[in-house]
């Protein structure tokens, strides 16, 4: 049995109490939001319409639902790759490999959904069904992570994350004890971290977008474009997954109910959240307005890619002639930090990209409601948390390297302003 890493480890959300209320909050947050959406003041804050019973929240077809959704993905992950990635050097020496055809699995499920569509398959009725969707997807996240926590009691000490092994059972429980769980060679972090959950939240807003179609003759301009910008976000993450590799996710973070939710509930359900209030709540979209937001999440794309693409093909090979010539930072450990570029504008110019295009989502769904911005809030909160734990992770990584960085490169965010 793997002995706990004790309290050597800093606690990050606020400890084992931090890590309870989350537990509690973002399930009750992500139902409150499936509510308040369908219903006509379309409340953010306030109590939610009602409070609904478990009859309106389990159902047994939901949870068939959703596993059959996770087979299809765990098939489509077992399918032949274009490539296959080495990941990080892990603590035994070794390194695990990975399939890179999470795109072809959205090619693939875009297909079987064409085709269940000409079979007559009613999926404009999946809308009705997103409480006891989400609800199955909550229990599976909740059961999974138990079986991960346990499954962590028998697994060898290399195995543990730097995070997550702290012996509290709550915060461990909420962060995840094994790095990369695996059953044979399939690791379940990977996999959940983007297919299911990401592939899964296309799929409601195209059931969404059908259930306007049949509401209201065809579907708005509003909702073609989220549908079509959050299809490219997706599809741009998927296209990318090697990046998924270098991510505190798979090199930090255990697997654990944090990543759990976030991945196959959170991620769809919440993150649908534009498309779900457009169906409720229709929006005359003009032109003029369109082209602004079209170029709003173009600036945030064009910033968002070039940010990342910048540093993972400087990741991948400093001297790739793409990268040359950027002013580098030398670290102890080898590696070298960029400090022109996009990376010597901010610290994390993906981030300010990632929130320009989630201003551009919200605002397709107008200005008199504050729901539809939830996203950009809960986003600018992740991402502004996200940026301080990696800063402290860089901290412990690079130590003096990454203190000149940080006097070379003030801002963090935004620039002039955080
Ligand atoms: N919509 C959502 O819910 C979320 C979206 N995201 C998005 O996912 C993408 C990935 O984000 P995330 O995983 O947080 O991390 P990042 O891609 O920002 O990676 C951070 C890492 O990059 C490396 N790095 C930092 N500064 C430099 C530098 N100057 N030069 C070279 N390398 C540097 C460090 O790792 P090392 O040196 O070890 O390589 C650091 O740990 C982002 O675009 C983000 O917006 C992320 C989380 C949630
Ligand atoms: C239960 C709880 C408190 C959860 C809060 C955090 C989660 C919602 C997020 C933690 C890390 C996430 C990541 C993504 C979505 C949000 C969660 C699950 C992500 C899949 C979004 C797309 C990105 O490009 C990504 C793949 C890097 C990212 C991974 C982390």
């Amino acid at each position: 049995m793997a002995p706990p890493q004790g309290s050597r480890a800093p606690l990050e959300f606020g400890g084992p109490l931090g890590a309870a209320t989350l537990m509690l909050l973002f399930p009750a947050i992500m139902f409150h939001l499936l509510l308040a959406v369908r219903s006509g003041p379309a409340r953010l804050l306030g109590p939610p319409p009602y409070l609904p019973g478990l009859e309106t929240l389990w159902s047994p077809w939901a949870l068939l639902l959703c596993f059959t959704w996770l087979g299809l993905q765990a098939a489509l992950y077992l399918l032949p790759a274009r490539n296959v990635a080495e990941g990080r050097e892990l603590k035994d020496k070794k390194r695990l490999r990975y399939p890179i055809n999470a795109f072809q699995a959205l090619v693939l499920t875009a297909l079987l959904v064409g085709l269940a569509l000409l079979a007559g398959l009613p999926l404009g009725k999946l809308p009705e069904m997103f409480l006891p969707l989400a609800f199955a997807a909550t229990l599976i996240a909740f059961v999974g992570s138990v079986l991960l926590y346990l499954k962590a009691l028998v697994a060898p000490a290399s195995a543990l994350a730097p995070g997550g092994n702290s012996g509290n059972a709550v915060y461990d429980f909420f962060l995840g004890r094994e790095l990369n769980p695996l059953i044979c060679s399939f690791d379940l972090k990977f996999f959940c971290e983007l297919r299911p959950g990401l592939i899964g939240w296309v799929l409601i807003n195209l059931t969404l977008m059908i259930k306007e179609a049949e509401l209201r003759g065809s579907p708005s301009l509003a909702m073609w474009l989220v549908n079509g910008f959050q299809l490219l976000y997706v599809g741009d993450i998927l296209w990318h997954e090697e990046a998924l590799l270098t991510t505190m996710d798979i090199v930090h973070n255990g697997f654990g109910f944090m990543l759990a939710f976030g991945d196959l509930a959170w991620v769809p359900f919440a993150y649908s959240l534009q498309a779900q209030f457009l169906l409720y709540h229709p929006q005359s979209l003009g032109f003029p307005m369109a082209s602004v937001i079209c170029l709003i999440k173009a600036v945030g794309y064009y910033i968002f890619r070039g940010a990342n693409s910048q540093k993972n093909i400087f990741r991948k090979n400093p001297s790739d002639p793409r990268v040359a010539d950027l002013e580098t930072i030398p670290t102890a450990t080898g590696r070298q930090l960029l400090v022109s570029g996009w990376w010597g504008m901010i610290r994390h110019p993906n981030y300010l990209g990632d929130l320009i295009m989630a201003l551009a989502w919200s605002l397709l769904c107008g200005v008199s409601h504050l729901l539809p911005y939830f996203y950009l809030l809960y986003l600018i909160t992740l991402l502004v948390h996200r940026e301080a734990r990696d800063e402290q992770q860089c901290l412990q990584k690079y130590g003096l390297a990454w203190q000149e960085y940080c006097r070379r490169v003030r801002y963090r965010i935004v620039p002039y302003i955080y």
